[in-house]
C-alpha cells in the first residue's frame, strides 16, 4: 500500500524538477538530488525460483544469495519460475478486465468509503498520491486479511477460532457481482503460499534458520489490489506531475509482489535519483521491500520508491499483493542486520501501531481518517480499522 505526499514545507530550491526528485517514504514527504552516483543501479534483477524447493540447502541458499543482493542494491527484484500457473494469472487479468468495465453503480456498492477498514473500490481520481499532480489516474479495488472470510482459513493457518472481538468481515464486496470475490480468491490463494516461501527465502539470506521468520507471519496482514490505468493523454511527457497513474512512494508493508500485464509503466527510483524502468518481463512478477522489511533490516534492504506512469496510449492493468505481519507482532532491528559500532536506525514498534500510523494519513479523506482526526496520533488504534 502506498502513502500520500501531504508536505508541501520543502525547500524551495528542491522544486526544480530537473534536478529533485520528490516521493513520499515514511511518514513525511522527501526529495532526492538527481546526481550521478557510481553504484546506483540501472535495471531490476531477476531471480530464477526453479530450485526453490530443492532439497539441497546449499541451492536453496544459493538463491537465498541473490535475493539478498538484489534487495541490498536494489530493493526490486522480479521472480520466474514462480510457480503460480500462467492459466491462473490469464484468468486474474480476464477478471480485472471485466470488473472495471462494470458500470460505475455496481462497482459503487462497495465504495471504500462504506467500509471502515478502507478497503473497497476507488473509482477514477479519488486518491492522489503526489498533491501537485492532478489525482492518479487510475481504479483500484483493495482487500485483504480476514480472520472471518472462509477462503482465509483462519482456524487452518492458526488453530484458533477467529477472534471474538470481529464482529464483521473487513472486506467489501459489490453484491451484483459475485464472481469478483471467488475470482480473487483463486489468484490470492496462490500468491500468498509463494509470498510465505519468500519469507523463507529472505530468513536464509540473511544467515538465519530457514523457519526463523515465520513467527512473524502466523496470519499476517494482507493486502491485494487490482488496478486500472487507462491510457492518458500524454500532453507533457516528460512532466513528473501531469498524468501520474500512481505518485512516487515507497510502499509501507514488508514485502509486495506485483503481476503486471504486458504494458510498461512502472518506474523506479535509483540512487542518483534516476527513473529506472520495472517493464514487464513475460512469466515473472515484480518484487520490492516495504518499509516494515527496511526497518528489520536497518536500512540494509531499502524499500525502494517507485511510480506508474501509462504514457503507452494503452489500458494497463496490474495486480499487486501486500505482504506484512501479524497485527499483534512487535518489530526490532534484526540482530542478524546491526553490525558492530553501527547505530539502530529504528526503535521496536508493534506492527499495528505503525500499519494504523501509516494508513490514516494516506487516506485522510476517508470516513474513518475523518472520525479520529481529533484524537492524537499516539492513541491511534488498529481496531479503529475494525468498527
Ligand atoms: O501498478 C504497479 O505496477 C505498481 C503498483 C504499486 O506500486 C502499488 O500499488 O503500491
Ligand atoms: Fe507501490
Amino acid at each position: 500500500m502506498a502513502e500520500v505526499l501531504d508536505n508541501h514545507n520543502l525547500p524551495d530550491a528542491t522544486k526544480d524538477p530537473s534536478k529533485f526528485v520528490y516521493f513520499h517514504s515514511g511518514s513525511k514527504a522527501s526529495y532526492r538530488p538527481i546526481t550521478s552516483t557510481q553504484t546506483a543501479f540501472t535495471s531490476i534483477p531477476t531471480i530464477d525460483l526453479t530450485n526453490i524447493d530443492s532439497p539441497s540447502l546449499e541451492v536453496r541458499q544459493a538463491i537465498a544469495k541473490e535475493m539478498y543482493t538484489a534487495c541490498h542494491d536494489v530493493g526490486f527484484f522480479y521472480v520466474a519460475n514462480h510457480g503460480i500457473p500462467q492459466s491462473v494469472i490469464d484468468d486474474a487479468f480476464k477478471l480485472l478486465k471485466r470488473f472495471f468495465a462494470l458500470e460505475r453503480d455496481i462497482k459503487m456498492d462497495a465504495h471504500v468509503q462504506k467500509n471502515p477498514a478502507i478497503r473497497g473500490y476507488e473509482p477514477m481520481g479519488e486518491t492522489k498520491l503526489d498533491p501537485r499532480t492532478r489525482g492518479d489516474v487510475k481504479e483500484a479495488f483493495t482487500m485483504g486479511d480476514c480472520p472471518l472470510e472462509p477462503e482465509q482459513d483462519y482456524v487452518g493457518k492458526t488453530g484458533q477460532p477467529p477472534p471474538t472481538h470481529l464482529k464483521r468481515p473487513q472486506n467489501i464486496w459489490p453484491s451484483e457481482a459475485p464472481w469478483w470475490r471467488e475470482g480473487l480468491y483463486q489468484y490470492y490463494n496462490h500468491v500468498v503460499p509463494l509470498a510465505m516461501k519468500l519469507v523463507k527465502l529472505f530468513a536464509l539470506g540473511l544467515g538465519l534458520p530457514e523457519d526463523d521468520l515465520d513467527q512473524y507471519f502466523k496470519f499476517p496482514i494482507t493486502g491485494m489490489r487490482p488496478l486500472y490505468y487507462p491510457p492518458t493523454p500524454v500532453d507533457n511527457v516528460n512532466s513528473d506531475v501531469t498524468n501520474v497513474g500512481l505518485g512516487a512512494h515507497s510502499d509501507f508493508d514488508w514485502l509486495t509482489l506485483v503481476l503486471q500485464d504486458s504494458v510498461p509503466a512502472l518506474e523506479v527510483l535509483n540512487q542518483s535519483g534516476q527513473w529506472v524502468p520495472a517493464p514487464p518481463t513475460p512469466g515473472t512478477l515484480v518484487c520490492n521491500v516495504g518499509q516494515f522489511l527496511e526497518r528489520q533490516t536497518n536500512g540494509l534492504f531499502p524499500a525502494t520508491v517507485h511510480r506508474v506512469r501509462n504514457l503507452t496510449g494503452l489500458e494497463r492493468y496490474s495486480l499487486p499483493f501486500f505482504l506484512t505481519m501479524d497485527v499483534d507482532a512487535e518489530i526490532d532491528v534484526l540482530e542478524c542486520c546491526q553490525r558492530e559500532g553501527e547505530e539502530k536506525l529504528y526503535e521496536k514498534v508493534k506492527v499495528a501501531d505503525l500499519y494504523i500510523r501509516r494508513i490514516l494519513p494516506a487516506r485522510a479523506k476517508h470516513p474513518t481518517a475523518i472520525k479520529y482526526k481529533d484524537v492524537p496520533e499516539d492513541q491511534w488504534t488498529y481496531d479503529m480499522l475494525l468498527q
